[in-house]
């Protein structure tokens, strides 16, 4: 009899140890598992091994991941568009009325593009948060598959992962962007976009024009497949601004830069910031400066504000404030998106519109 009266048998103890190492590796290869199904088999260059997986409420999510699904969706969002305008039924309705009193548009190049765009990254990142522009009918659901691949442009520029916090992330969807030029046929204009949003931050932005299959993306401390120009007017600066919703835009303009500045009247947010980069498109006019002085929504500006960010210039309201990607949906004070300039110097250039009324 052993002391205390227990007594332990060999075979006992042999049992139990077998079970010991069989939790063991039940345990160290559903982590391994786990590693493969979050990074994509044989898609992962060095980095993710060595990355640990943080187990946060939510979890993690790899912000690269992020972009690759973000580029896919409004690629797949894109053909959408492209098909309903091809087929010539757009089924055109208006949600009703914005604050100046003009149809705000919806066809159904809008609602089956954001099914596409919403679902691809939902299924991929169901723990972050994502405001899109359509109304989503959770009975029709679709389940899209990423196929966890990471595009090569994506890994050159980003050689490792960005893991982030689930909950510190909001995702913006514009399902198409210048829907009123869509149902004009103004093609040129028409993009789709996604917004990734980091504690209110914009940090990676996508911008697709679904009718010329030109995509831009950038990563803010990350990297970009497209570039700001070498040179822009900053005295007599080209202007893009609204074709369909520009309020007093012009006269603000022509009052800051003098009447020699031209103005180019344009569809879509998207589009416009684009016509600020190296775009090699070639339906895609250029411009030094946006301006825009009406209500606006965030899902219409987070893109191009991230893209622009990443590559050094900036998008700030007319007063010369950043903008938060969390809450509301829209923002008040007008848009002022510039590159390669002093970005603070054109907001002291600009008349307060809350004393001139516009
Ligand atoms: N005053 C306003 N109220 C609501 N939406 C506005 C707006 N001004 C611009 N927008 C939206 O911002 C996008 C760019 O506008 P614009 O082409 O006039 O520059 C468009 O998005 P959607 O086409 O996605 O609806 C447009 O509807
Ligand atoms: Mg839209």
């Amino acid at each position: 009899m052993a002391p205390m009266g227990i007594r332990l048998s060999p075979l006992g103890v042999a049992v139990f140890c077998l079970l010991g190492l069989g939790v063991l590796y039940h345990l160290y290869s559903g982590f391994l598992a786990g590693r493969f199904s979050l990074f994509g088999l044989g898609s992962e260059p060095g980095g993710a091994a060595a990355a640990p997986v943080a187990v946060a409420d939510g979890g993690t999510v790899d912000l690269r991941e992020m972009l690759a699904v973000s580029v896919l969706a409004a690629v797949r969002g894109g053909d959408e568009v492209r098909r309903v305008r091809e087929s010539n039924v757009l089924e055109e309705k208006s949600k009703g009325k914005t604050r100046e009193g003009a149809d705000d548009k919806m066809t159904s190049g809008d609602v089956l593009s954001n099914r596409k765009m919403y679902y691809l990254l939902k299924t991929a990142f169901p723990n972050v948060q994502i405001n899109t522009e359509e109304h989503v009918d959770a009975t029709d659901q679709e389940v899209i598959l990423w196929d966890h691949k990471i595009p090569e442009d994506i890994l050159k520029e980003i050689a490792t992962p960005k893991e982030v916090p689930a909950e510190s992330v909001t995702v913006w969807i514009d399902p198409l962007d210048a829907t009123q030029e869509y149902t004009e046929d103004l093609r040129k204009y028409v993009t789709t976009m996604v917004c990734v949003a980091v504690n209110g931050k914009p940090v990676l932005g996508v911008i697709h024009k679904p009718f010329s299959e030109y995509t831009a993306w950038a990563m803010v401390d990350g990297g970009s497949n497209v570039k700001a120009r070498t040179a822009y007017n900053e005295k007599t600066p080209r202007i893009v601004v609204s074709r369909s919703h520009s309020g007093m835009v012009k006269q603000v303009a022509l009052q800051t830069f003098g009447n020699q500045t031209t103005i180019i009247p344009a569809g879509g947010a998207g589009y416009k910031v684009l016509a600020l980069l190296d775009v090699p498109d070639k339906s895609q006019e250029k411009a030094d400066l946006y301006i825009h002085v009406t209500y606006i929504k965030k899902w219409d500006i987070c893109a191009g504000n991230a893209i622009l960010k990443a590559l050094g210039g900036h998008m700030t309201t007319l007063s010369g404030e950043e903008i938060s990607y969390t809450g509301s949906d829209g923002i008040e004070g007008g848009l002022l998106a510039s590159i390669r300039m002093n970005h603070q110097a054109l907001v002291r250039k600009l008349p307060d519109l809350e004393k001139t009324g516009h």
